[in-house]
């Protein structure tokens, strides 16, 4: 009796099960797939998204997550003004870091590489998909929105927001409630633009803090302004600010 080797199972005798090899059963792919749909095998592809986010983004160094709306166009004054930012982060030499779509994103990320900084798209699969702006030079493209957010977290250190609508206030109410509840270390957060976001600050204010919903402690958590330069000075702030030791170990 020969022994029979299964990667690295050795088995004999009775014990032998099957004369083909695991190369042959992977490859000759027979059979029913459906399991692609489930959820364990979901669960491994979204673990691939971290993977490869980790890995791509680890080595970025410092960097700024910019948002804002996917349909401001390059004929408006917010176009001209994401370029800027993009611009200037880059040459306070921070990666930056947008959702990789159209509009403000693809304004900030124009800014960056033109710049000659690290233009980072983190873009995400939608059912009427664009890809990714030309201007992205480091690029993922994600299936999972909550594995894209992870990437925007953990790879600013602040953000600057820019006026826009349902994805945008998504990403900046994501990032202050971070920073509210403390799952974050405190980063910066501007909105720029101040006729855009005023009306949404007094409410904040009038009714939100009025209410109890918030404390008054919050409405410090965001600096709200026109001014480029005070932007990315609070960036800079922050970074210098910034004391890099690496997390405790603690088993998780
Ligand atoms: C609407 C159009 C394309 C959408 N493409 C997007 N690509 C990447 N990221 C996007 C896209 N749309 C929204 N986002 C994210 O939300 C923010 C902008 O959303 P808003 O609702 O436009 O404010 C942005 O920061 C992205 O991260 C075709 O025009």
């Amino acid at each position: 009796m020969k022994d029979r080797f299964q990667g690295p199972v050795m088995t004999r005798r009775g014990q032998v099960e099957d004369g083909s090899t695991t190369d042959q059963r992977l490859l000759d792919s027979r059979g029913p797939a459906d399991w692609v749909h489930t959820d364990p095998w979901r669960v491994l592809r979204i673990q691939s998204e971290f993977v490869e986010g980790f890995g791509t983004l680890a080595e970025l160094g410092p960097a700024i997550g910019v948002f804002g709306s996917a349909r401001t166009r390059l004929e408006h004054p917010d176009y001209a003004l994401a370029e800027l930012v993009g611009r200037r982060l880059a040459e306070e030499r921070f990666a930056v870091i947008t959702g990789g779509g159209p509009g403000a994103m693809e304004a900030a990320n124009k800014g960056a590489s033109e710049a000659g900084g690290v233009s980072v798209g983190l873009g995400i699969e939608l059912p009427f998909e664009a890809g990714l702006n030309q201007w992205v030079d480091k690029g993922i493209n994600f299936r999972y929105f909550f594995a894209r957010k992870t990437m925007f977290v953990k790879y600013s250190q602040g953000f600057i927001v820019l006026p826009g609508g349902l994805g945008t206030f998504d990403e900046l109410f994501e990032a202050l409630t971070l920073v509210q509840t403390q799952k974050v270390t405190s980063f910066p957060v501007v909105l720029l633009g101040t006729a855009y976001w005023q009306g949404l600050v007094d409410w904040l204010r009038q009714t939100v803090l009025a209410e109890g919903k918030i404390s008054a402690k919050d409405l410090e958590m965001f600096t709200v302004t026109d001014d480029v330069e005070l932007a990315v000075d609070l960036m800079v702030e922050a970074r210098r600010g910034r004391v890099e030791t690496p997390a405790p170990h603690r088993p998780e």
